[in-house]
C-alpha cells in the first residue's frame, strides 16, 4: 500500500526521525542528493558514461541544501557545474548552509538572475536542476526566480523541460493542491503543461504530484528511499497528521500477502472464492441497475453490463415500461422487469437477494425520478447514485437527508458543485492555494455522510470517516481517452457489481476506479465506453493472477 503525503505530514516525519536521534538532517539531506542523482543516472543513462555539465538553482531552505549536495556529487563525478543561489546563502537553515559550504571548496556560487542565468550559456547544460523551492514553498514565486522558471517554462521558445529535474516539485507547484501558485503576472508555466522531465521525492508519493497540474508539471516521478519508513509506519507526529491518504496502484489491488492492510481486495469469481464454497450465482450478489424511460436506456445498459462483467452473479434492470421494448431488443445477459413507478420499485426491492442499486445514468430529474431515488434510499442498500441521481439530490434536501453511509455518489466536476457549492468554492478559489480535492472530498463525505468519489483524471475517494485514496490516472497509468461520453456510467456499474459482491463502498469505490482506468489502458486510444467492459475478463485474468499493471 502506497501512502501519499502532504507537505506537513513530510515534515513530520522527517522531525520526528531527527529528534530520535537515530538520523541526522545532514545525513537525511545526503541521502536526498544522492537518490536525486541515482535516479538522473536511472533516467538519461547515457550521462553514468561520461561527465557532463549541469546547471542548479538552489534555493533558500532545505530544498536548496539538496541542491547543494547534488552539485558537490556531480562535480566529484567530474562534471562541469554551474551554481546559482536565491537569496543569500549565509542566512540558510543550518544542515543546508553546510552543504553550501561544502561545495564551495569545490566551486562558486553565484546570485540568481534571469540575466546571469542567460550570460552563463544558460542554453548549452545536459541538465539542469531545479532545488529552488519543495515541501516549504509557502507563497507564489516572484522576482528572479520567477523570470528565471518562466524562462525554464520556454517563454522565450527554448525547450528546456527535457533536461530538467526537479526536487520535491517544480518549485511554485502546492505539494499539497497540485496547483501552481500563480502571481500578479500570472503562473510561470502558464499554457505550458510540463516543466521538468523528472521529479525526484523522497520517502513517499506528496499529493499535488498527483493532483491538478502536479502530474503534467512532474514529468515523470522516482520516489526515493531516505530511510524514513520507520517514523512514517509508527505514524511518527500522527498528532498533527490527518487520517491516512493512499494511493491507488497495482499493488493495492493485486493480492500481496505483505500488504495485509491493503483496503482492497481482489475482485471477484476466483478460485480462492470458489473454494471458500461460493459456487452458486447468487453468492456473487445481485445488482438493480435503475434505467431511464424511452431513448434514455443506454446509460443503464452500459452500467448493467460492467455490473455483470465485474463478477455480480446477476442483474436487473429496473425499466419504465415506455422503455421496455427497447431494453428488451439490446441485452441479453443481464434480465429485465418493468416497473412503472416508485410504488413499483418498492415491491420489487422487497427481494432481499437484489442487494446492490445503482441509480441516475439516463434517469431524468422529474419528480417521478425523485420518488425512485427516495425508495432507493430509503432500503438502506449498497447504492451509486450517479448523473440525474445526484442533480436531484443537490436541489432537494429531503433526500439528502435520507444519504447513508453505504451509498456511493459519483459526480463529476459540475455534479460535485451542485451538491456541495461551498467546498467547491473553496477549491475553486485561487486564495485558498493549499485545500485540495483530497481536502475538499473528505469534507464532503463527511458532509453527505457516506463515500464520495469526485472523478476526474485525478479521482478522489473519501469517507465520511476521513478514509481517503487517490486514483490517479498519471504517469505510466495515464488513459486520457477514457474521457468518453458514457465512460461514466460503466464506472457507476463497476462499482454497483463489486457493491453486490460484498464489497464495502469505500473498496467498491476504489477499485472500481483501478479498474475502469485499466480497461481504458488495456483497450487503447480510439475507445468508446461499450468497449470498457469488453475488456473486463482480460483485466481481471491478469489482476487474479497477480500479474496485473503488466498491460
Ligand atoms: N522533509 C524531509 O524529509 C526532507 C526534506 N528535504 C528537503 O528539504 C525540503 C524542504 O525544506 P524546507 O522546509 O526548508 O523548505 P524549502 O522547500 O526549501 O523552502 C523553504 C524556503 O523557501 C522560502 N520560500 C518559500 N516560498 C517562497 C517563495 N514563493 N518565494 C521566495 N521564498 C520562498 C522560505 O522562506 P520563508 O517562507 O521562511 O520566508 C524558506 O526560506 C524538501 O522539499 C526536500 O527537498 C531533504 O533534504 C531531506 C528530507
Ligand atoms: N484525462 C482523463 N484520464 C482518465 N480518466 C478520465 C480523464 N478525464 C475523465 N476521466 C474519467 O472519465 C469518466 C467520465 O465520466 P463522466 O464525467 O460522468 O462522463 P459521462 O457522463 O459522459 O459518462 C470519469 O470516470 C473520469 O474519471
Ligand atoms: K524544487
Amino acid at each position: 500500500m502506497t501512502e501519499i503525503l502532504t507537505a506537513a505530514q513530510m515534515r513530520s516525519i522527517e522531525q520526528a526521525a531527527i529528534e530520535s536521534g537515530e538520523v541526522t538532517g545532514l545525513e537525511l539531506m545526503e541521502r536526498a542528493g544522492r537518490g536525486v542523482v541515482e535516479a538522473v543516472f536511472e533516467e538519461w543513462p547515457s550521462y553514468r558514461l561520461s561527465p557532463r555539465r549541469a546547471i542548479v538553482l538552489c534555493g533558500p531552505g532545505n530544498n536548496g541544501g539538496d541542491g547543494y549536495v547534488v552539485a558537490r556529487l556531480l562535480r566529484d563525478l567530474h562534471w562541469d557545474v554551474t551554481v546559482f543561489s536565491l537569496g543569500d546563502p549565509e542566512k540558510l537553515p543550518p544542515d543546508a548552509k553546510t552543504n553550501y559550504r561544502r561545495w564551495l571548496a569545490l566551486g562558486d556560487v553565484q546570485p540568481l538572475s534571469e540575466r546571469a542565468f542567460r550570460a552563463a550559456g544558460a542554453g548549452y547544460a545536459d541538465l539542469y536542476v531545479d532545488a529552488l523551492f519543495g515541501t516549504g514553498m509557502s507563497r507564489p514565486v516572484s522576482g528572479e526566480a520567477w523570470s528565471v522558471l518562466t524562462h525554464l517554462a520556454g517563454r522565450n521558445g527554448d525547450d528546456y523541460a527535457p533536461y530538467i529535474v526537479a526536487i520535491d516539485a517544480p518549485s511554485g507547484l502546492c505539494l499539497d493542491s497540485g496547483r501552481l501558485l500563480g502571481t500578479a503576472n500570472g503562473s510561470y508555466a502558464h499554457g505550458h503543461n510540463r516543466f521538468a522531465a523528472l521529479t525526484v521525492t523522497f520517502d513517499s508519493p506528496k499529493q499535488g504530484q498527483f493532483l491538478a497540474d502536479g502530474p503534467g508539471l512532474c514529468g515523470k516521478l522516482a520516489v526515493k528511499d531516505i530511510g524514513l519508513r520507520k517514523w512514517r509506519e509508527t505514524g511518527a507526529g500522527r498528532a498533527m497528521r490527518l487520517p491516512q491518504t493512499v494511493l491507488v496502484t497495482d499493488r493495492s489491488v493485486v493480492p500481496d500477502r505483505r500488504h495485509a492492510l491493503s483496503p482492497l481486495r481482489v475482485p471477484v469469481k476466483s478460485e480462492r472464492n470458489i473454494h471458500a464454497g461460493h459456487t452458486h450465482k447468487f453468492s456473487f450478489g445481485h445488482g438493480v441497475i435503475v434505467s431511464g424511460g424511452a431513448g434514455r436506456t443506454g446509460a443503464a445498459r452500459l452500467a448493467a453490463r460492467s455490473a455483470l462483467r465485474v463478477g455480480a452473479g446477476l442483474v436487473s434492470l429496473a425499466v419504465p415500461p415506455d422503455a421496455a421494448a427497447e431494453v428488451a431488443a439490446q441485452i441479453t445477459a443481464p434480465m429485465m422487469r418493468a416497473v412503472p413507478d416508485a410504488g413499483a420499485m418498492a415491491e420489487m426491492l422487497t427481494d432481499a437477494r437484489l442487494n446492490a442499486i445503482c441509480i441516475g445514468p439516463g434517469l431524468g430529474l422529474g419528480p417521478n425520478h425523485a420518488a425512485l431515488v427516495e425508495t432507493v434510499l430509503k432500503t438502506g442498500r449498497p447504492t451509486v447514485l450517479d448523473a440525474d441521481a445526484l442533480s436531484l439530490v443537490a436541489r432537494d434536501d429531503q433526500l439528502r437527508n435520507l444519504l447513508h453511509q453505504n451509498c456511493v455518489l459519483t459526480p463529476h466536476n459540475g455534479e460535485f458543485k451542485r451538491l456541495f457549492p461551498e467546498i467547491e468554492a473553496r477549491l475553486s478559489t485561487p486564495s485558498a492555494q493549499s485545500f485540495s480535492k483530497v481536502d475538499a472530498v473528505r469534507a464532503a463525505a463527511a458532509e453527505a455522510g457516506c463515500t464520495v468519489l469526485l472523478k476526474g483524471r485525478d479521482t478522489v475517494i473519501a469517507t465520511p470517516q476521513g478514509q481517503c485514496a487517490i486514483h490517479a490516472a498519471v504517469y505510466e497509468r495515464a488513459a486520457p481517452w477514457l474521457a468518453t461520453a458514457g465512460s461514466g456510467d460503466v464506472l457507476a456499474g463497476l462499482i454497483a457489481g463489486l457493491l453486490a459482491q460484498g464489497y464495502a463502498a469505500f473498496e467498491a469505490a476504489a477499485t472500481g476506479a483501478w479498474l475502469h482506468v485499466e480497461c481504458a489502458r488495456q483497450f487503447g486510444p480510439g475507445l468508446i465506453a461499450e468497449d470498457l467492459p469488453e475488456q473486463l475478463p482480460g483485466v481481471l485474468r491478469r489482476v487474479i493472477s497477480g500479474e496485473a499493471g503488466r498491460v
